[in-house]
């Protein structure tokens, strides 16, 4: 058994968190030789994109985890890095702060068309293992697994906006939070 405890990070915006985020998790967790899986919301989204406070998306990734044994969990570190959000800073920051800690970092193929504009990506490869999941629609060289669910936050912004409450593709208790909160028009 290793020393280190082996962290997969998922870093997105969780606005909100679906099915998908916790497929992957799982997916994750059974076949990647990881210990836990960590959802990182953003904090300053370095492209900018809006989205609902981060004490709500980071409440909501929490009632996300709330059924997993402690192996899933809710990482606060974007609002603790105290930079512009990019990823390879977030790292940095994570392994001098977790030197026991052995850091993958998880895309789903639809971010590959960005990675040309994040920020020192072949940096990122050299600090960790990146593992890309296959999302459904986004088929790419070099993915794992099959493809995983056909969902998105977007997809639940427009059910949520129509009035068609998404209760089959959002963890219940997320919907729970969002609702007693008023979040997305609920
Ligand atoms: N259904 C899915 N299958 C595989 N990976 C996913 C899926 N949904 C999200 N991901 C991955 O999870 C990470 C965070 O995603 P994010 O929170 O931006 O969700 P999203 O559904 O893509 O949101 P939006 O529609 O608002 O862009 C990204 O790496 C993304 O590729
Ligand atoms: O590091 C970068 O330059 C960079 C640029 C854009 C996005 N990211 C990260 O990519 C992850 C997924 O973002 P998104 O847009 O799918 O919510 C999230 O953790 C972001 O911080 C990172």
């Amino acid at each position: 058994m290793s020393a280190f405890v082996k962290v997969a990070l998922l870093g997105g915006s969780f606005n909100p968190p679906h099915v998908g985020h916790l497929m992957a998790a799982h997916y994750v967790r059974a076949t990647q030789d990881v210990d836990e899986v960590w959802f990182m919301p953003t904090f300053r989204h370095p492209f900018g994109k809006a989205s609902v406070p981060f004490e709500h998306r980071v409440r909501m990734c929490d009632r996300m985890c709330e059924d997993a044994s402690g192996w899933m969990k809710t990482s606060r570190v974007e609002s603790e890095v105290g930079k512009d959000g990019r990823t390879v800073d977030t790292l940095e920051f994570l392994q001098a702060r977790h030197p026991e800690h052995r850091f993958s970092l998880v895309i789903g193929s639809d971010i590959l068309k960005d990675l040309p504009h994040w920020k020192d990506f072949d940096r990122i490869q050299k600090l960790v293992r990146v593992v890309v999941l296959y999302r459904a629609g986004y088929p790419a060289e070099g993915t794992v697994g099959p493809p995983l669910a056909e969902v998105s936050s977007t997809d639940i912004r427009e059910r949520l906006a129509r009035g068609d409450p998404p209760t089959d593709l959002v963890p219940s208790k997320v919907l729970v939070h969002a609702r007693e909160h008023h979040l997305y028009g609920l």
